[in-house]
């Protein structure tokens, strides 16, 4: 079941194409990454389907419904860190929070609280948390009555490898209790490690988009050495099956469909070839790689 559809939407600002026909869907109970470099278009996509700024072009839905208010009670947000009250503690920053957008019953500020392990330190000050137990707090704020939906835009901005692991956590948690998550993020390493699900922009358009093993696994990536690496790229360019063929420094590197790398065969054929291998390596495919091949095309 999909919980948000996005179809062919276009946002311009003047001249400036941020969004240019973008259409994916979002799985219920994934976490849904999207990936893009800066300028890509994330914060604006994000901003549309919540209704923030209004697309040129283009539909969305979510839940397979038109826009409403109740619909919108189940998606919580975090789009910037909201400003808190230094000199409140943790209850009456959500409190005030809770009173101003008017979502959530007073019995769930503990909830939130709990669910973002902040409950112990539920009475300390604002202005005595870590950044990474403020940004918790702001995902707490997020989760005020009870959204189904959460969507984070760079949760982890700023915050230290500690803070980004307590929130990578937080969101695995937040996932496993049955939250949909969809997090924008230019951090791949997060979302390889995180996400269900993603979509890759850049320039306002989509690179690619699903499962993340499917999206990382399109080709096996085969690393080559020898002694004459031009020798060998002109070699390997003749190996049936070669989808795509480069030099990584003194490496050759050939991706090869899903399952197709198979190092013997690869090593008698340059040996046939005259060509001694130094080095033959299958690469597990890392989302990063992917994300690199995809952005530098
Ligand atoms: N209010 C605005 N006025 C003019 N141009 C804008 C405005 N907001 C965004 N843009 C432009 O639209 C494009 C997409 O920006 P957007 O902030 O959506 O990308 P992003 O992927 O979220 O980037 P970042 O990771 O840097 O936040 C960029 O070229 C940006 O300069």
């Amino acid at each position: 079941m999909k919980v948000l559809e996005i179809n062919n939407i276009h946002k311009s600002y003047g001249a400036t194409k941020a969004l240019n026909g973008i259409s994916f869907s979002v799985p219920k109970g994934s976490i849904f990454g999207i990936l893009g470099p800066n300028g890509s278009g994330k914060t604006t996509l994000l901003s549309i389907i919540l209704d923030v700024l209004k697309a040129n072009s283009g539909t969305f839905n979510w839940f397979s419904e038109a826009s409403s208010e109740v619909q919108r009670q189940c998606i919580g947000t975090l789009l910037e860190t909201p400003n808190f009250y230094h000199y409140l503690s943790a209850t009456n920053n959500l409190e005030i929070t809770r009173q101003i957008s008017g979502r959530g019953k007073k019995g769930e500020i503990d909830i939130a609280l709990q669910k973002v392990k902040l409950f112990d330190r539920r009475n300390s000050k604002f202005s005595t948390y870590s950044l990474g137990m403020k940004q918790r707090l702001a995902i707490g704020a997020a989760l005020l009555g009870s959204p189904s939906i959460l969507v984070l835009d760079e949760p982890t901005n700023g915050l230290d490898p500690v803070g980004i692991a307590e929130i990578r956590e937080l969101i695995l948690e937040l996932n496993a209790k049955g939250h949909t998550i969809i997090v924008a993020s230019h951090l791949l390493d997060e979302v390889e490690k995180i996400c269900t699900h993603v979509a890759i922009m850049k320039f306002g358009k989509l690179l690619t988009c699903g499962p993340v093993a499917e999206v990382m696994s399109n080709d096996d990536l085969v690393e080559l050495g020898a002694e004459n690496s031009e020798v060998l790229l002109f070699v390997m360019g003749k190996y049936l099956g070669v989808l795509n063929i480069r030099t990584e420094k003194n490496l050759v590197v050939i991706g090869l469909p899903k399952g197709a790398a198979d190092l013997e065969e690869i090593n008698s054929f340059c040996f046939n070839s005259g060509i001694v291998l130094n080095h033959l390596y299958v690469r597990k495919q890392k989302l990063e790689t992917r994300f690199f091949e995809l952005t530098q095309n």
